[in-house]
């Protein structure tokens, strides 16, 4: 880095040198700040001249040279990186001391701002290209990642498309342009992308949507024009802009006040995703801890069209992650990895490499050769103490056992009350928006729902629940059932006065007056829902047996699948 640095500063200079000679003429033409802009971008600036201690600059044009402008605009950091990103060459000039001193203090503003930009893997880091430096390294493949296995299935083909994109091309297959991972901190986001990268042997190019959301209109959208046009140079490439939701958050429904930059940057983006060919086999990949947040306009067809969850891992990929990690660190025999990963619930692979880590270095200070367990237990403070508090928490062996049962409830009651629905997943890990646990149930394609169909379904919302009272007592129930209640409450609502499906209401819904409330449609509802519930507790406890093998199996593995489930049950 420093050697770069050298020559770099040595040119800054002359240039300042060069400006410092410019200077005697100072340019009576004036230019406003939006035409500047448009100048830029045409690139028909080809050098700017900086006062450091005015509001205003002088703008050189390519096919004028002679003449100057004079511009209103204060000088910024992200400002210079603007004019440096669209290839302007840029002086700095003290409007009073001039001389040496100024050539001297515009000396440290350019050396500051060099460093600033070429700083080292710092939040502001400009565009990385990884597999330079991880070349030097090792590469990241897709067994870098451990786990993941739904996430590493599902950018398979992307991989192929890169090595080869006519293959798809010439059947008529159109690849998605852009994949967002969506999942909570440290799950291995950034990591997946640069083995997609890695297995297709392209350059990686990333860089942070916080890096994007600039002060200055227009320096954002350069920006990503600017990383874009590096990637294409290479004709294949993966793009990762981490963070995306800093640019393509939604819009808060009732802000009139537009943000220019914002939707600048945003636009950009959109335009430049379109703006490569579709066989071309360059990949944009956005990354997000809040996939609900996120601008629909980023999630259409063409755009970042195909969103793959990356999850918390289950005890199975926290082994493997563990085992991953561990391979270069010599371990007493009195570590266990498989039970570390069983009391590992709820970290991501970010903190189980980061355990580790602190694990060795607390060995290390202690001049041990190896790690022990002691090492490892001690680490578990660190972690902890680091580990942000919305997404993981401490999971004690309780709530574990109450998330299990409560979760094994609503599939139990899904295969019993609707075994036509497919049950993707049931798990005990917490989800990103902070439930227990959750249980996918796809219903099969229809138009329609009978009043079967959606009685079962209050009564699947109710089972996690009923499950909770069946085994732990009813003063132990506990608030995971919150949103269960919610949507049965929701259900109910539509049963009776929308569907109108109960017999005893009849067809007539109260609908049409919007702001009555009913007191006695609500109270037939409340009753609904109490019977319907008692009726999910007598299910379950008819099932108790099918309830506890669930549930056995739930805290074993964290996380099952139908085929499981249906194995399970005996039903396959
Ligand atoms: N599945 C995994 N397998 C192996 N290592 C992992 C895995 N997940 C995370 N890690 C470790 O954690 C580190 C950080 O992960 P990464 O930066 O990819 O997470 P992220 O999901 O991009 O996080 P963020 O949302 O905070 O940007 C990785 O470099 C790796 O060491
Ligand atoms: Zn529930």
């Amino acid at each position: 880095m420093k050697k770069i640095m050298i020559p770099v500063m040595s040119v800054l200079l002359l240039m300042l040198i060069g400006a410092g000679i410019y200077s005697l003429n100072k340019p009576k033409n004036e230019m406003s700040y939006p035409s500047f802009l448009d100048a830029v971008e045409k690139g028909r600036v080809s050098k700017v001249t900086l006062y450091e201690d005015k509001g205003t600059f002088d703008a050189y044009l390519e096919n004028d040279p002679e003449t100057g402008y004079t511009v209103p605009n204060p000088m910024t950091e992200d400002f210079v990186e603007f004019l440096l990103v669209n290839n302007v060459s840029v002086s700095y000039k003290n409007g009073n001391i001039s001389g040496i001193f100024g050539i001297l203090i515009v000396a440290i503003v350019g050396f500051g701002i060099i460093y600033y930009t070429r700083g080292t893997g710092s939040a502001k880091n400009l565009i990385t290209d990884a597999n330079k430096k991880d070349s030097e390294k090792e590469k990241i493949t897709l067994d870098s990642v451990a786990g993941n296995v739904e996430a590493k299935a599902m950018v398979e083909d992307v991989i192929g498309f890169i090595k080869n994109p006519s293959q798809y091309t010439s059947l008529g297959a159109r690849m998605p342009k852009g994949l967002l991972f969506y999942g909570p901190p440290g799950t291995g986001k950034t990591l997946l992308a640069k083995a997609i990268a890695g297995e297709a042997d392209v350059p990686f190019y990333a860089m942070s949507g916080s890096d994007f959301v600039q002060m200055y209109v227009g320096v954002g959208a350069s920006r990503i024009r600017s990383l874009f046009n590096k990637a294409k140079k290479h004709e294949k490439a993966v793009i990762f802009i981490d963070e995306i939701d800093a640019i393509g958050k939604k819009r808060a429904r009732n802000s009139s006040a537009s943000n220019d930059e914002r939707d600048q940057t945003l636009n950009a983006l959109l335009t430049e995703m379109s703006g490569f060919n579709d066989n071309q086999g360059i990949v944009v990949i956005g990354a997000t801890n809040r996939l609900d947040t996120l601008d629909e306009a980023l999630l259409r067809p063409g755009r970042f069209d195909r969103q793959i969850e990356i999850g918390l891992p289950d005890v199975n990929s926290r082994k493997r992650i563990l085992e991953l990690h561990a391979k270069n660190k010599p371990m007493s025999d009195d570590v266990d990895l498989d039970n570390l990963a069983k009391s590992t619930v709820g970290f991501s692979g970010a903190m189980l490499e980061n355990l580790l880590n602190e694990a060795a270095i607390i060995a290390a200070n202690e001049k041990k050769s190896y790690i022990t367990y002691k090492h490892i237990d001690k680490a578990f403070y660190t972690v902890l103490a680091g580990a942000p508090k919305t997404d993981v928490s401490y999971i004690s062996e309780r709530e574990r056992k109450i998330t299990a049962y409560h979760e094994a409830g609503h599939a139990l009651a899904t295969k019993l009350l609707l075994p036509e629905n497919y049950i993707s997943k049931v798990t005990i890990i917490p989800s990103v928006k902070g439930a227990g646990g959750f249980n996918l149930s796809i219903p099969k394609d229809a138009m329609y729902q009978s009043q079967r169909q959606i009685l079962a379904n209050i009564k699947i919302l109710y089972a996690g629940r009923a499950a909770e009272e069946l085994i732990f007592g009813p003063e132990e129930i506990t608030t995971g059932a919150s949103n269960d209640i919610q949507k049965a409450s929701s259900l109910i609502a539509d049963y009776t006065d929308k569907f109108g499906m109960d017999p005893e209401i009849g067809l007539f819904s109260t609908r049409i007056f919007h702001d009555i409330p009913d007191a006695e449609l609500i109270e037939k509802c409340r009753a609904i829902a109490n019977s319907l519930y008692k009726e999910t507790k007598q299910l379950l406890s008819e099932n108790i047996q099918a309830l506890e093998k669930i549930t056995t199996e739930l805290l074993q593995k964290e996380t099952l699948n139908g085929d499981d489930i249906d194995n399970l049950l005996g039903l396959k």
